[in-house]
């Protein structure tokens, strides 16, 4: 049983009842194709609900104009949906208000724009970046590049074998010379939950600030932004039943107030002469041109369909399915999975099956009609330090099940015995 109305659920998502899948003789059936879709990519993106979908259909039909009140009809319908956007998603992470809420690209845009608007300003020579060994090429990437222009250091807190942070480790880094202490939250390749909290507190002792990138933890469980006490958040609109092209940066309003812009054009300033230029209020400071009006709408959708179903019941579905994917596929000796004990990890499992490349086994499951994602997950450092060229990994959302994990262990067998 699930905490959630998975059927239901499934009614919504008419790509769900897709059929894929290879060619492929299965033993005794002879050929078969045209299977149902096993949809378990969701760490790299999730499906959209007919009611997404709809909210986008009707913003076209019914009042697509350009933003920030224009003198029409439509511009101004257009308007308030937009800025009313910014308040949902500040009430859903509990933000103080569209102020603390800037709409990007995506979550990789929204570190970047902290990396260059404050990162570029105020890092310099003997000051330090701490990351972690799980993260995320969006933001190892972008701190990395970011300490090299600034003269900065980076560190990173080590990964135990269990793949949990070191958090002795992270005591000895995080020291006077820290100005930023950027972590995923929940890691996409091992599904580990990082104390992100108590991460704050050790930044806030020595002055420096914490950005969490929540790309793996907004869509799957509550997140509080004030009771972790990020400085910073970000996470993006696709993988929690959004349409792409929208990510959101949660920071701290006098954070924020403080920070110069870093894209500059129309709708992000108030005044300008041929000598200077002077700017708007938050959130709009940080949203230069013509800006992600449609995905901002379809994200205030994805977030009532999910506030619906309730974080909670999200968060206890995910847990649910990983602890069922992670003993399922635990029973194999020549199976190893990355990442903490299947009851104490996000909806994810990472794994490799001795002696198949992960490439070649997630075209098995393909053939199979089960989609994983197979590679490094954006986490090339991590996958070195675990020995592994590349992982398959698979990921759940409101819309699988137990059977449908069963039919990945399957495939998974079915390539064993093909590369026995
Ligand atoms: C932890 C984490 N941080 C940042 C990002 C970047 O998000 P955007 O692509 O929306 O900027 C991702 C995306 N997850 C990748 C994308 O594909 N597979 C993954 O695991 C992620 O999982």
């Amino acid at each position: 049983s699930y905490p959630i109305d998975v059927a239901a659920i499934r009614e919504d998502f008419p790509i769900l009842d897709r059929k894929v899948g290879g060619d492929f003789t299965v033993p005794g059936e002879g050929e078969n194709d045209d299977l149902p879709l096993v949809y378990l990519d969701n760490a790299a993106t999730s499906q959209t609900p007919r009611q997404v979908v709809d909210a986008i259909v009707d913003y076209y039909y019914g009042y697509n104009s350009n933003v920030h009140r224009g003198i029409h009809h439509l511009s101004q319908e257009a308007s308030v949906a937009y800025e009313n956007a910014h308040d949902r998603v500040a009430e859903f992470v509990n933000a103080d208000g569209r102020e603390e809420i800037v709409f990007t690209k995506n979550t990789t845009e929204a570190i970047n724009l902290v990396a260059y608007a404050w990162g570029l300003e105020e890092l310099g020579p003997g000051d330090t970046v701490v990351l972690t060994e799980m993260e995320h090429h969006a933001s190892l990437v972008t701190w990395q590049q970011i300490a090299k222009k600034t003269g900065a250091s980076v560190e990173y807190i080590r990964v135990d074998d269990e793949g949990r942070l070191d958090m002795e480790h992270a005591k000895e880094l995080i020291d006077d010379s820290v100005k930023m202490v950027s972590v995923v939250h929940v890691s996409n390749t091992l599904g580990t939950i990082n104390p992100v909290a108590e991460l704050a507190d050790m930044a806030h002792e020595v002055g420096a600030y914490i950005f969490v990138d929540g790309a793996q933890s907004v869509p799957t469980r509550p997140v509080d932004v004030k009771d972790i006490d990020a400085d910073f958040f970000a996470f993006s609109g696709h993988k929690m039943l959004g349409p792409t092209g929208i990510g959101v940066l949660y920071g701290k309003e006098e954070i924020l107030e403080d920070t110069s812009p870093y894209l500059y054009g129309g709708e992000m300033i108030r005044r300008v002469t041929y000598e200077e230029s002077t700017w708007e209020d938050l959130p709009w400071k940080f949203e230069a041109g013509t800006p992600v009006i449609e995905q901002g709408i379809a994200l205030h959708a994805a977030i009532d369909y999910l506030d619906d179903i309730g974080m909670e019941n999200v968060q206890k579905h995910e847990e649910l399915l990983a602890e069922y994917a992670y003993d399922r596929l635990d029973e194999f000796d020549d199976i190893e999975i990355y990442g903490p004990p299947g009851d104490d990890r996000g909806g994810l499992v990472a794994f490799n099956l001795d002696g198949v490349h992960a490439h070649d086994l997630s075209s098995i499951l393909n053939d199979h009609a089960v989609a994983v994602r197979a590679g490094d997950h954006c986490t090339q450092p991590l996958h070195d330090k675990l020995g592994a060229a590349a992982s398959t990994r698979a990921s759940f959302y409101i819309y699988n099940t137990y059977e449908e994990i069963d039919k990945l262990v399957d495939a998974v067998d079915d390539a064993r015995q093909l590369f026995a």
